[in-house]
């Protein structure tokens, strides 16, 4: 019996990789299937299996282990099945710059409560550092003023010169990655410093909701040469928000879930009621007011007027 990880789905077969570092195709033997959700696809990348080597070196999986998270994408046909995009992922790396392009507070936030609800640590990587001047040096302060305190790591990087990359390497080592960011803020360009030769399928499937055909696309894990593995998968530099329970939303947000046991309701939605230790947290300015408005408009659209204004 041989333990191994799933790097690669084809649909019908699986191409393994064992601890040992040798990598064997493998068929799945039977049905197998982990209780979760209904799913057109019940191994994933990123899921560790059990299988047996026949005496032609494939690989016969006989069992999968219990994910610790996973994300999907749901199908587009009507069956409302998901698609397991990959499994088990250490952390998510978000590339964002402050300019060229800028990346959207708005954005993160969204980012960040999707990784928070699937359960992936996210660090926030700051790129292109080397186009910050004294203009820009104000608002790379203000993001990580905002984000630091909540508890999620930044790094300020530049594929331009090199700045840091020793460390996102160290943040990479080891670990099962996710790599997103919006379009041009430089995925492809710090993937393939880091790892040269390794061509990331990051770009972006526009719409890819809307077009069927690309559900076929199937997600792969590669290995970095100084150990660690990315997650490349086409379509997912921002996924999309999971279905969550607008009761719920604030479990996502870190500060917020903090104070919330300090409400006076204990069904406290945080948006107008007295007594709110979140209001009051925002009002003194102990909650960064982009992230209030974040929290409020992915709750409800409409929750315009008690937006609070900004400076
Ligand atoms: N000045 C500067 N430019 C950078 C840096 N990193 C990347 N770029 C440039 O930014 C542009 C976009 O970089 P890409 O690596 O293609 O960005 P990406 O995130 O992979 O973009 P998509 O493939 O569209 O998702 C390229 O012209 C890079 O040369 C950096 O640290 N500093
Ligand atoms: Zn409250």
């Amino acid at each position: 019996m041989e333990k191994g990880l799933v790097l690669k789905s084809t649909g019908s077969h699986y191409r393994v990789r064992l601890d040992d570092g040798r990598v064997v195709e493998c068929v799945p033997r039977g049905k197998l299937r982990l209780n979760e959700i209904k799913t057109t696809n019940p191994i994933t990348v990123g899921d560790w299996v059990s299988l047996e080597l026949n005496s032609n070196g494939v690989g016969l999986i006989t069992a999968i282990q219990e994910r610790k998270n996973y994300i999907i994408r749901k199908a587009t046909n009507l069956s409302r099945e998901a698609h397991i995009i990959a499994a088990n992922i250490d952390q998510a790396l978000l590339v964002v710059t402050i300019t060229q392009p800028e990346t959207q507070l708005a954005f993160i936030d969204r980012y960040l409560v999707t990784a928070e609800a699937y359960r992936i640590p996210t660090v926030i990587v700051f790129n292109k550092i080397d186009l910050v001047d004294s203009t820009i040096q104000p608002v790379l302060d203000s993001y990580i003023s905002i984000y630091e305190p909540i508890g999620y790591k930044c790094l300020k990087v530049s594929a331009k010169t090199g700045q840091n990359l020793d460390l996102l390497k160290q943040i990479l080592q080891g670990r099962v990655s996710l790599l997103s960011g919006n379009s041009g803020v430089g995925k492809s360009t710090l993937i393939n410093l880091i790892e040269p030769g390794l061509n990331l399928k990051t770009a972006e499937i526009s719409n890819a909701h809307l077009k069927g055909r690309h559900t076929t696309t199937f997600s792969e894990i590669f290995e970095l040469s100084f150990g660690g593995f990315i997650i490349d998968t086409p379509g997912i530099k921002s996924f999309g928000l999971v279905d969550i329970e607008k009761d719920e939303l604030y479990h996502f947000f870190p500060e917020i879930f903090k104070l919330s046991d300090k409400c006076k309701y204990y069904n406290c939605t945080h948006i107008h009621e007295p007594g709110c230790a979140v209001i009051e947290a925002v009002d003194k300015g102990e909650i960064a007011p982009s992230r209030y408005l974040s929290y409020l408009s992915i709750y409800d659209d409409e929750n315009e007027k008690y937006r609070p204004k900004l400076k």
